[in-house]
């Protein structure tokens, strides 16, 4: 931001020292610049004889002190209010404690365990509950408290599966209804680098009516397949792996061995459910599903889900399709995680990005069979899909964990950041845009409360890595890998000669704010759809989400991206210089 310097000179000519007031050329002022030009202003105040002052600088010194009164006032209340949520964390965690430790006294039997389980789940999720209520205003807290519950439940899985191989000889839930409880596995970085525990947690996004039906449907599930994701070293497929560390040996910082390179899934027992994805009105896409949908029945003997189109589609073929199995309303959907071990999409991206969005939470590995015209996330040829889906059943399969965005609404008559309307996960981008607007946006952007600048153009898109080839290609954004963790900036249209992309880092709050000085409201759009309107003082945050989508891959993450650009968008397809011509015989 380039301050621009407010010349004061007295009514006596004397040369003084400047005001310098950050004022960036997109108009905005943060609250830091108040701060130093406020301390500026002091000073001149008491260089100058107040009888020589003009009028509008006392009148402007007045303004910035009660700004900068205001802004200290916040600044101290969110100190305090930080402080609180410290103590009251600290009291959870005592809580939890006495629980676990209540908890150990109960003899370790199976239903017990279960009971245990759940117990001091419940008691995690109210005395959860209790924060959340007491401490609304608290957003960065809350922003912390996904990491946190998710360290407190690991911390509790370690606990319990100590307990587990310690005094309590009962074996791992095996049979029971609930083994959708124990989440396919997925690998945490420990100091040996490998995989030590799972995550128990399976909390998704999920609305006030699906939470109704969540018991009922937990006892209908079946047995769910659990799996291993390890990282390989070297190309060889084993679990010992360096990762990422920074050493400070005497002093010196170095990074060791970079971190392992493609992410392998291992299943540790056989798959037993495929959940079947097809674009719609297509005919080669419908041909192809009954063919696979009798294979993985027939030769397989998996259980097959359908979306409920799909099922009439199928029954219209033939009335042998009845065992195939799919659900009556959307409230199951937020539970399919727990029933199906694998996804099958038979389309393009879209499907994929379709497919993506039916799962509110953890998505099971995917599978995109290419039906498309672009096929960027399909990597698979549907002409082999039975060799495919072999090799796939069996595994180890390498995967793309493609990271999404958690986006939320807050709307400007919100208490808090916290209050905020049902939130979307995106695979490829949030688009805010002029929609049918005429005049160009006025959108002011935040990272992590850190002003970014005021985007006036057509937009802004904040794209995953995966959606980097997709809209934010088209606007001007640099092709990222989807590995590469980061949050692409990519402006639409700007009005500005200077506004570049940026790739922010993926550990980041994105905000964007519709101002009041803003000529229309704005609108958001996720994975191109759902529109939404955000008038002035409407926000959107926008941060990664804990659920990524694991992709299959044909070869592995870097040759799928590379053949994707390559045979997608012919990127940097040219013909060769001819070899004949002059040369630098000198060199
Ligand atoms: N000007 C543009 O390029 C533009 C405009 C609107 C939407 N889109 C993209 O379309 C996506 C929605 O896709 P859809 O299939 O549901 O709508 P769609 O049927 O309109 O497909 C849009 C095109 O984008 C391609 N695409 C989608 N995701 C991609 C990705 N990750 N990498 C490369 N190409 C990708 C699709 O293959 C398709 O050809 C949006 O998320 C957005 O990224 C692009
Ligand atoms: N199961 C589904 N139900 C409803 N809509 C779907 C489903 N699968 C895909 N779609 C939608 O259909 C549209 C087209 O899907 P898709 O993008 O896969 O096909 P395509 O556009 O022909 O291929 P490509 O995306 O490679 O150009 C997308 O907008 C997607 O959101």
């Amino acid at each position: 931001m380039s301050p621009s310097k407010l010349d004061s000179t007295d009514s006596f000519g004397h040369e003084e020292a400047s005001v310098s007031c950050s004022k960036p050329e997109n108009g905005c002022v943060d609250s830091l610049s108040i701060f130093h030009s406020e301390k500026a202003v002091e000073e001149l105040l008491q260089q100058t004889p107040v009888a020589g002052m003009d009028e509008h600088l006392i009148e402007f010194s007045e303004a910035l002190r009660t700004v900068a009164k205001a802004l200290r006032r916040a600044a101290e209340g969110k100190a305090s209010a930080q402080a609180e949520a410290a103590e009251w964390k600290w009291r959870y965690e005592l809580e939890r404690t006495r629980n676990i430790q209540m908890e150990q006294k109960v003899s370790g039997n199976n239903n017990c365990e279960m009971l245990r389980h759940w117990w001091i789940r419940s008691s995690l999720d109210n005395a959860m509950d209790m924060l959340r209520i007491m401490l609304p205003c608290l957003f960065f807290w809350e922003v912390g408290k996904e990491q946190n519950k998710r360290i407190a439940e690991a911390r509790m899985a370690e606990q319990f599966s100590a307990e587990k191989n310690g005094d309590l000889d009962c074996e791992r839930v095996k049979n029971s209804d609930n083994q959708s409880m124990l989440q396919n596995e997925s690998n945490e970085h420990s100091e040996t680098g490998c995989m030590k525990h799972g995550i128990w947690s399976h909390e998704v996004l999920r609305d006030r009516e699906s939470d109704s039906n969540s018991n009922a449907d937990r006892n209908k599930i079946m047995r769910k397949a659990s799996f291993k994701l390890s990282w390989w070293c070297n190309g060889e497929n084993g679990d010992q792996h360096k990762h990422d560390i920074v050493s400070f040996e005497r002093g010196n910082i170095t990074t060791a061995e970079r971190s392992s390179k493609q992410i392998s899934l291992k299943w540790e027992s056989d798959p037993q459910t495929v959940l079947i994805l097809t674009k719609p009105n297509s005919v080669s896409v419908r041909i192809l599903c009954v063919q696979m949908v009798r294979w993985l029945r027939e030769r397989k003997k998996l259980n097959v889900y359908v979306e409920p189109r799909v099922k009439v589609e199928l029954l219209a073929e033939s009335s042998n399709f009845s065992y195939v199995q799919t659900w009556k309303d959307d409230s199951e959907i937020s539970h399919l995680h727990m029933k199906v071990d694998l996804v099958i999409t038979l389309g393009g991206d879209g499907t994929v990005l379709w497919a993506a969005s039916m799962f509110k939470g953890p998505v099971p590995p995917i599978v995109p069979f290419s039906l498309g015209s672009l096929g960027f996330m399909t990597p698979f040829h549907s002409e082999h899909f039975k060799d495919c889906l072999d090799s796939v059943l069996r595994g180890p399969i390498s995967i793309t964990l493609r990271h999404r965005l958690l986006c939320r609404v807050v709307r400007d008559a919100a208490k808090n950041e916290y209050e905020t309307e049902e939130p979307f996960l995106v695979l490829n981008e949030v688009t805010i845009d002029r929609g049918i607007s005429s005049y160009l946006t006025n959108l002011e952007c935040y990272c992590d409360n850190s002003f970014v600048t005021c985007v006036q153009g057509d937009g802004l898109i904040l794209s995953t890595t995966s959606g980097s080839t997709a809209y934010s290609l088209a606007a001007g954004g640099s092709m990222v890998h989807p590995q590469v963790p980061g949050i692409l900036f990519t402006p639409i249209c700007p009005h500005s000669l200077s506004f570049r992309p940026l790739i922010l880092p993926e550990h980041v709050t994105v905000r964007i704010m519709v101002p009041f000085n803003s000529r229309s409201p704005a609108w958001a759009s996720f994975d191109g759809k759902d529109r939404k309107l955000l008038a002035a003082g409407d926000a959107l945050l926008c941060s990664m989400a804990p659920w990524p989508v694991p992709t299959a891959c044909q070869v592995d993450s870097t040759n799928d991206f590379l053949r994707s650009i390559h045979d997608g968008l012919h990127w940097n397809l040219r013909k060769t210089q001819s070899f004949d011509g002059p040369r630098d015989r000198d060199l």
